[in-house]
């Protein structure tokens, strides 16, 4: 459950007083999600979704994921939207944290996705990279392959108490990520967190993209590197051809990956699969026993990082098309 900061109801009214939504007739915290707090309100005029921003998240990129959210919703893209304040901000501050209303997504996440939603999560991330062309505002991956090393150093030295071997096993994929990871390729805003958890569907129709707080400026198949990861891999373990062709597909059938993209997917997938590691590895090792968060499992992602160790080509991961076994 992530609550981790609580509200009182005579606060919140108060702090609801600057929006024209109603008033408020109940609220409750939302017990999924792992970054920050998130509440269900239910007013007079409707529902919605009330954030308070949590320690993780630097107060000075909100700006940055609250104006993208603006940006791709402006552009078509189906995702919630910040509501702003009668001074016109779309932040206040309520319990001591930033906050911010924001509309409420129609739809549930698949617990159990089939190839056809890994299709419209392909075409919906090509979609949403497609719609943040001319966002104005940048911010750098902080979780990307410069920031690997200091979260590793982090762990290092207590990853054994996880699984013996596995110090020496990260130090070695580490090394060779830094050492290969590529330089120039087409790059965009990306989401960085697309799992199923933060894409919502109504029976099989994709209805929106949700949880944007992750998001920055990296190369774009990094994005579909981390959908591969989330999303066609099967509870035991194993890689998902069918689903992975499904979702490349469907990014396709909106942007052409270039040649140096299906080139670099491998290493692309296998950088994303140590990045949740690592920060599930250091959740795991830091989170205090009854936090009122559920821990992820950093294990599922080494499982998952073996696997791209050992993949030559994009092909494997089911692109069909010239070049992809280059
Ligand atoms: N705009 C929204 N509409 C409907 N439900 C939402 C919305 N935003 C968040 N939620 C609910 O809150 C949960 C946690 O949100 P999320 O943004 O993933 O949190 P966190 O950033 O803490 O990981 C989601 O799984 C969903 O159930
Ligand atoms: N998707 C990440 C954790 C971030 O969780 P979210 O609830 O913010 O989507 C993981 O699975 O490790």
């Amino acid at each position: 459950m992530a609550v981790y900061t609580d509200i009182t109801e005579d606060d919140l009214t108060r702090f609801l007083a600057a929006y024209d939504v109603g008033s408020l007739t109940s609220y409750k915290g939302i017990a999924e999600g792992v970054e920050n707090s998130n509440f269900l309100l239910h007013t007079t005029k409707g529902s919605y979704i009330l954030t308070l921003y949590e320690k993780r998240v630097n107060a000075d990129d909100l700006p940055f994921f609250l104006g993208l959210m603006h940006h791709l919703a402006e552009r078509g893209l189906s995702c919630p939207l910040p509501l702003p304040r009668a001074d016109g901000e779309l932040l206040g501050t309520l319990s001591g944290r930033p906050a911010a209303v924001i509309s409420f997504l129609e739809g549930m996440w698949l617990r159990k996705p089939e190839a056809q939603h890994c299709r419209e999560v392909g075409r919906a991330l090509a979609a949403m990279h497609k719609a943040s062309e001319g966002f104005p505002l940048k911010r750098a991956n902080a979780l990307s392959v410069d920031g690997w090393r200091p979260l590793w150093q982090n762990s290092e030295a207590r990853a054994d108490e996880v699984q013996a071997g596995l110090r020496e096993e990260i130090a070695a994929d580490l090394a060779h990520l830094e050492e290969h990871w590529p330089k120039h390729l087409p790059e965009g805003v990306i989401h960085a967190d697309l799992f199923p958890d933060n894409v919502f569907f109504l029976g099989d129709r994709l209805s929106g993209l949700i949880d944007f707080y992750f998001a920055c400026n990296d190369f774009l198949a990094y994005d579909i590197a981390i959908c591969l990861n989330s999303w066609c891999f099967e509870k035991d373990g194993s890689y998902n051809i069918t689903k992975g062709m499904a979702l490349l597909a469907g990014y396709e059938s909106v942007r052409k990956l270039t040649a140096e993209e299906v080139v670099a997917l491998p290493l692309l997938a296998r950088g994303a699969a140590l990045r949740f590691f690592l920060t599930r590895l250091y959740d795991w090792l830091t989170t205090p026993p009854g936090a009122l968060v559920v821990k992820k499992d950093p294990l599922e992602y080494l499982t998952k990082l073996r696997f791209h160790r050992a993949v030559a080509s994009s092909a494997e991961y089911g692109l069909r098309r010239e070049g992809a076994s280059a």
